[in-house]
């Protein structure tokens, strides 16, 4: 456990929080007026250790696995989908591809565990730990040793890649469940709060999934703490965007947080260690029922709320202009001194 999860550090730089707050109030503009970008601006600052930040080889990176629950109908997509899109996303055409094309990130295209053998070739790390978790009604989705060898996976990946700056996608049919079931365990919240339409199931689905979530929850009383929950529970993909973000923590980077399921890892992440939370960013709220109580778990104030629920990292690339804009206003926008402007009229 001491090897595994790395302790986190609070983001503690004496004196930084307030010089960055007076270089914020001290920017041609009246006071405040630059809203929730001037938070974003302060975090970001405080993140990357900077008054005058800047974002470097921003990463995106999509975690794909398979789920052993979707055979139970959890989804309204085959488990097919998910090797489908791999390859979508490696061939350019998938909403991540271009958004990723369009903002200057570097695509990464993580294979944790999907159900398929894929052709090696660049933009795709093959870290299958198994080709699909197991049926979590049955037994753990995955034994606590592969949970280890995924997050430990994650962080050995992480800290082989470039950049202060980690966005963190994720792609699996059946994963809206897992991220469910993570979050009514591990904030004790009722299944229902927490149970969702996913990739767009019906009413009837959606009671037929929270029916069968509530027995997958009580197949496993034993899994409180935050790594059993998560190795009954699942997925790959989940375990091993957490050991990335750990590492991208530990590492001083910028975590872009994207919907229900990426936030689901940092639900985890924030139980083992919080101080991860305050590198975090999040992107946007998911239309995901469940992200909002999700969030408000974690006190976290999500960039955006354009009504998605695609995953993939789409959110967290949609928000990323906002932190590029915080620096840049960090770094090159004038102050009422050097620009000679009154201050204010007191
Ligand atoms: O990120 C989200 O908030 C989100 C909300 C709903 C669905 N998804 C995506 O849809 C898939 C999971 O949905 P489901 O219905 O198969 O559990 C998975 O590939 C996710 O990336 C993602
Ligand atoms: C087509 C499709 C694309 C996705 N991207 C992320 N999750 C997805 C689920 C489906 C079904």
């Amino acid at each position: 456990m001491h090897d595994l999860i790395p302790t986190i550090p609070p983001l503690d730089q004496p004196g930084l929080g307030e010089a960055l707050q007076r270089r914020i109030d001290n920017k041609t503009k009246p006071l405040g007026s630059l809203g929730r970008l001037e938070a974003l601006m302060l975090r970001l600052g405080l993140i990357l250790g900077s008054e005058t930040p800047e974002l470097q080889a921003p990463q995106m990176m999509v975690f794909a696995g398979d789920h052993g629950l979707a055979a139970r109908g959890v989804s309204a997509y085959p488990s097919d989908v998910t090797w489908q899109m791999v390859e979508n996303f490696l061939a350019g055409g998938a909403a991540v591809s271009v958004l990723a094309r369009q903002h200057g990130l570097t695509l990464t295209v993580v294979d944790a565990g999907v159900r398929h053998d894929f052709a090696p070739r660049e933009g795709l790390a093959l870290c299958k730990i198994a080709p699909g978790t197991a049926d979590s009604l049955e037994q753990p989705a995955m034994s606590e040793a592969q949970c280890a060898q995924a997050i430990s996976v994650g962080r050995q990946l992480l800290a082989k890649t470039p950049g202060n700056a980690l966005l963190l996608g994720e792609m699996g049919i059946g994963n809206t469940s897992s991220a469910a079931l993570l979050l009514a365990r591990l904030t004790r919240a009722p299944i229902e709060q927490c149970t969702g339409r996913g990739t767009g199931l019906d009413d009837a689905g959606v009671q037929r999934k929270t029916a069968l979530l509530r027995q997958v929850l009580a197949a496993h009383p034993q899994a409180k703490e935050p790594l059993q929950a998560l190795a009954a529970f699942g997925g790959f993909e989940i375990a091993m965007m957490l050991g990335a973000m750990l590492q991208a923590a530990l590492e001083g980077r910028v975590i872009v947080v994207d919907g229900f399921i990426a936030s689901s890892a940092v639900l985890v992440a924030a139980q083992l260690q919080p101080a991860v939370l305050e590198r975090c960013v999040f992107g946007h709220q998911s239309d995901e029922s469940g992200h909002a109580l999700m969030l408000q778990a974690m006190n976290a104030e999500p960039l955006l709320q354009l009504g998605l629920r695609l995953g993939e990292g789409s959110g967290a690339a949609l928000a990323w202009p906002l932190l590029e804009s915080a620096c840049r206003i960090l770094r090159e926008m004038a102050s009422f001194e050097s620009a000679g402007v009154s201050s204010s009229s007191s």
